[in-house]
Parts: C-alpha cells; sequence; structure tokens
C-alpha cells in the first residue's frame, strides 16, 4: 500500500523526516484543541474596516472577528473520477500517481529519473510554520500543514467519450517516456473509462471520432443525471470509498447561453435539463449529478459550466463546486509578472499572449467557439491587479491584451507560450520583457489536478461558527474560491471578488489551513529580526 503522507516527506530543515502516522507539528495554544477525531480552534480574524470621510478622507478601523474551526481529522478513503479521463491529463495524472505509489524509477536521455509530485503546490511546496529558538525559519511541507489525503492513496476512475484503455491512451497522449510507459502499463491497461454523456455541439467537430464511448442521447436528460449519478455510487461502492471528487479534465466547451428561464436558476435549471433543453452543456449535467451525490465537481476548463443556476443548485444543497480552467504554464507565468511590475509601480501597457500547441486540446481550440472559452479565461486574470492601482491606471483604463492560440500538431504536448509585456518606467522610459516559455502541458496541468483534489476533499472536513453566539458548525461556501490558485478564471460566491494575483492566491489558501490549527497568518514581517 502507498506509503502515507508523512512518511513521503523527507527532512525539515534538518528536523527528522515526519516518519509516522503523528502529525508532523501540534499547536501549543488554549484556543487549539486536538481530540482523536477532531482539531478545534478558536480563531481571531482581523481586519482593516474603511469608511469615507469628508474631503476624500478615508478612516481605518481595526477590527477582530472571532471564528471557531473544527477539522475532521479522519481522511478516510478517497475516490477521484475525472471526466475526460482518457486524455492528455487524465492518462498522465494517473499514470504519476502509479509512478509514485511504486516508487518507479526509469531511464530517458538525461539518466534515470525517479517520479516526483514537481509542480504539485501541496506536494512539493512548504509553508513557513515559525522560527526556532535563534530565529531560524522553520518551513513545513505543505501536505503536513492539516490532515490531507496522500495522492498515493487515491482512487482513481472516471469517464469518456473514447473508449481507449488507458495504456492505450496514454500512448494516444504522447506525454510520457516510453521507459516509465512500460513500467505501468500493465497497470493502466486495466483501467477503462465509463462512457459518457456527448452533445456534438458543445465540443469541436473535430472531436467527433473519438466518440465511440457514449451514452444514447445528444442533448441533456434527467437519465443521463440519473446514469451518471449511479456510476458514482457504484464506484463508491465497488471501492469501499468514503468520498468523491470529481474533476472535470474533458474537452472545452462552448460557453452556453444565459437563458432566463432556462439556466438562471436552480429549478428553472433542473427544468431544462428534465426538458432536453439544448443549452445544458455536458458539463453542467455532471455538475449537477455530482452535486446531487454530494460529491465535489471541480471545472479544469475554462467553458461557463457553473451557469446561475448551477451556482444556485450547489448552494441550496450545500456541495461543493469549483473551477474554471487550471492555471498551469502561460497564464500561471502572468498572474505572478503582473503582479510584480503593477506592484512595483511599472505602469503595463500591453500583453501580447501567443501560443501554439500540437495536443488534441489544442484540436479542439482551433475551433472558434471553444477557443473563444480559452480566450475569456485567459485574458481576465490581469483585471484586479489593474483595478488595484489607481495611481498607474485611470477609472476603466486597463493595459491592451491580446491571446491569440494556433494548433500546431508537431509540437504536441509541447505548448510553447510567447509572450511581450511592454510597459512604461520613469520619465518616459519603456521595459520590454519577451519571453519564450515551453510548457509541457498535461505535465504541468496534471499536479494541479492533484492539488484542486486533495484540497478540496480536505474542505469537506473543514467546518466553522461564529465564536459568538449558538450557530452550529457548517462548511465553507459551496464557491470553493480557496481553490483560486489552481485555476485561470476562479469561481467565486456571487458577489464577491476575484483574486488572480499568484502570491495573493497561494497566500489565502496558506493563511486558511494556518487558521484551520489556530495559527496568524504569515505576516513576513520577520519584526524579530528588525526590533532588537
Ligand atoms: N496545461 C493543460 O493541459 C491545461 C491547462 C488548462 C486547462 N486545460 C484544459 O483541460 C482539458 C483537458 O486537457 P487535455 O490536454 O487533457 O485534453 P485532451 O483533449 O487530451 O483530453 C480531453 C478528453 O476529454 C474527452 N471528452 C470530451 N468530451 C467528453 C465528455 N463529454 N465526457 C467525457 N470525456 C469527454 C476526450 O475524448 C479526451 O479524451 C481541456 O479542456 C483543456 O483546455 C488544460
Ligand atoms: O498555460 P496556460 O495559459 O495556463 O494554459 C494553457 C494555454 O496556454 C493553452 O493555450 C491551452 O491550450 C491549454 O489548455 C491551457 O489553457
Amino acid at each position: 500500500m502507498a506509503p502515507h503522507a508523512n512518511e513521503a516527506n523527507g527532512a525539515v530543515n534538518g528536523l527528522a523526516g515526519n516518519n509516522d502516522n503523528a502529525p508532523l507539528f501540534t499547536v501549543n495554544s488554549p484556543n487549539v484543541v486536538y481530540s482523536e477525531n477532531a482539531i478545534e480552534t478558536k480563531y481571531a480574524y482581523h481586519t482593516t474596516e474603511v469608511t469615507r470621510a469628508p474631503g476624500g478622507k478615508l478612516v481605518a478601523t481595526p477590527k477582530a472577528h472571532g471564528y471557531n474551526f473544527k477539522v475532521d481529522r479522519k481522511v478516510g478513503k478517497v475516490g477521484m473520477m475525472l471526466v475526460g479521463w482518457g486524455g492528455n491529463n487524465g492518462t498522465t495524472v494517473t499514470a504519476g500517481i502509479i509512478a509514485n505509489r511504486r516508487g518507479l524509477v526509469w531511464d530517458t536521455r538525461e539518466g534515470k529519473r525517479e517520479a516526483n509530485y514537481y509542480g504539485s503546490v501541496v506536494m512539493g511546496s512548504t509553508i513557513k510554520l515559525g522560527t526556532d529558538e535563534k530565529g531560524q525559519e522553520i518551513n513545513i511541507p505543505f501536505h503536513d500543514m492539516l490532515p490531507m489525503v496522500h495522492p498515493n492513496d487515491l482512487v482513481i476512475g472516471g469517464w469518456d467519450i473514447s473508449a481507449l484503455g488507458l495504456a492505450d491512451a496514454m500512448d494516444r497522449a504522447c506525454v510520457l517516456e516510453p521507459s516509465l510507459k512500460e513500467l505501468v502499463r500493465k497497470e493502466m491497461a486495466e483501467l477503462k473509462p465509463l462512457p459518457s454523456i456527448y452533445y456534438p455541439d458543445f465540443i469541436a467537430a473535430n472531436q467527433e471520432d473519438r466518440a465511440d464511448n457514449v451514452i444514447p442521447g445528444s442533448k441533456a436528460s434527467w437519465d443521463h443525471v440519473e446514469h451518471l449519478r449511479k456510476d458514482i455510487r457504484d464506484f463508491k461502492a465497488k471501492n469501499e470509498l468514503d468520498k468523491v471528487i470529481v474533476l472535470w479534465t474533458a474537452n472545452t466547451e462552448r460557453y452556453a447561453d444565459i437563458i432566463t428561464g432556462v439556466n438562471d436558476t436552480a429549478d428553472n435549471l433542473i427544468d431544462a435539463i428534465k426538458s432536453g433543453h439544448e443549452e445544458v452543456s455536458p458539463s453542467t449535467v455532471f455538475a449537477v449529478a455530482s452535486v446531487l451525490e454530494n460529491a465535489p465537481f471541480i471545472n479544469g476548463s475554462p467553458q461557463n459550466t457553473f451557469v446561475p443556476g448551477a451556482i444556485q443548485f450547489a448552494e441550496k444543497h450545500g456541495a461543493f463546486i469549483g473551477g474554471d480552467d487550471f492555471k498551469s504554464g502561460q497564464t500561471k507565468m502572468k498572474s505572478a509578472l503582473v503582479d510584480f511590475l503593477i506592484n512595483a509601480g511599472i505602469k503595463l501597457t500591453s500583453i501580447a499572449s501567443y501560443n501554439h500547441l500540437g495536443n488534441n486540446d489544442g484540436k479542439n481550440l482551433s475551433s472558434q467557439k471553444q477557443f473563444r472559452s480559452k480566450e475569456i479565461s485567459k485574458s481576465n486574470v490581469v483585471d484586479d491587479m489593474v483595478a488595484a492601482n489607481s495611481v498607474l491606471y485611470k477609472e476603466g483604463e486597463h493595459p491592451d491584451h491580446t491571446v491569440v492560440i494556433k494548433y500546431m500538431p508537431a509540437v504536441g504536448d509541447n505548448k510553447r507560450a510567447l509572450d511581450e509585456y511592454y510597459a512604461e518606467i520613469f520619465l518616459g522610459g519603456h521595459q520590454t520583457i519577451s519571453i519564450f516559455n515551453v510548457c509541457e502541458d498535461s505535465l504541468l496541468a496534471s499536479p494541479l489536478i492533484i492539488d484542486l483534489v486533495v484540497v478540496a476533499e480536505m474542505m469537506t472536513r473543514i467546518s466553522w461558527k461564529k465564536a459568538e453566539g449558538s450557530d452550529d458548525y457548517k462548511g465553507f461556501h459551496s464557491v470553493l474560491s480557496v481553490l483560486s490558485y489552481m485555476l485561470k478564471a476562479p469561481l467565486t460566491p456571487p458577489g464577491t471578488p476575484v483574486v488572480n494575483a499568484l502570491a495573493k492566491q497561494r497566500a489565502a489558501l496558506t493563511n486558511i489551513f494556518r487558521a484551520c490549527v489556530g495559527l496568524q497568518p504569515e505576516s513576513d514581517m520577520t519584526l524579530e529580526h528588525k526590533l532588537f
């Protein structure tokens, strides 16, 4: 069986590796109580309330809000069901988990390579826990912050409109080294995608030749919802799972029109599915089925799966949803670089984002309607950073921003991202940053699939209540905006702000997890090194 999470972690800042099932650290505080099943915390959330005063002045008032958090320490047995399992990402993440679970080592032209989870923020990065008596930073593996499922322990299944078994689909994807493929082939060959729903109008016509594994019906129906619900239940029962997370890594769909009376409310959406309305997409049908099975549903693609009715439906059922569109390479870089430039007071005036790729995703995106979904998610990623800087940008002013994607079969999964950032600097000067970024798309996206699933599952075991009053504990809002770091177009609860800046997204994730064990946010002030 897979090594337990803690066993997989190496030494921590010279500390002995955490080689048992006990947590790597405990918090010594009267506000944090550990029991066999739970960690219960009293937490003070500090904010600054700003009010407007005469003459355009502002008044800032510090505020403290008391919350109680409860973390269920029992991880249980977790399943990950991928929609689009036979695709480049689906086969790659599956092979990657098998390789890690078995500790595989394989030959490449550059020598031996061993399985790892590089590119996963949960499995490959660390969080500053605090400082020791010498003032040295103690950084711990992100995965040790809370009791999280280990990806090695995930039970994997899913659907695809292509009947190809995962070994052949892995070959079709052309992502992994032959030497690694041979080591996982036997196990991959035993994995077969379940038939899926296929509504041709939502993805490129060039995908039709793959569709040989479909459930009858070319538009939404309640039979489809019940079929997918049964698939989830059967997978859960067969594998004796405590929980299933469903994640869309199937093709990018065109946007669905938002139509009053069709998908604007939960009730209308359910009626629209039952009446076979042609504007209900497969991904929205998957979302409804997942919500009804209380399986968190995450959208790794850019289409508007979560039409208003789908969000309202998830809220009504207290189920988790998250999305949209993995933030894997070109856009991830953009959300860090734009944050740096604008917060350095450099006036970014244009972003030219071009890329070409030769995988099936690129083939699907060569169709205008599917490209448009991606153009939207790749374009909106700078909005919050620009809007936050009124020194550089007047109301409504923003950099020119163009996104181009071209399908070039020759480069396969090794997407080329070419970007030019053009900015105004001091005294009429300019800065031009030109980037050529080869992103091996599936090897960058697969760790994000793991992060999305591990964090979404963690959120199912975190509850909260206000410190004052007798409220019962409840879950976070149905829309898991805490997943934003892994996503280009973060879905947030209706009416709440979208944050795209990469550093802010990561800080939100790490500090919410710190709060769950009673630790204040990491401020990076290091006053202990300044005030002495
Ligand atoms: N770096 C990345 O790879 C990256 C980053 C961000 C977003 N994405 C998105 O992730 C998705 C998957 O990317 P990929 O490279 O694996 O693409 P892919 O084309 O290799 O895989 C998609 C799979 O989905 C299947 N499929 C299509 N419609 C389906 C349906 N209704 N039900 C079940 N299966 C269906 C296809 O047969 C295919 O096997 C795409 O939407 C892509 O835009 C990828
Ligand atoms: O690298 P990134 O911008 O995060 O995301 C990628 C895009 O650059 C690419 O055009 C698209 O085909 C992939 O699906 C993915 O969206």
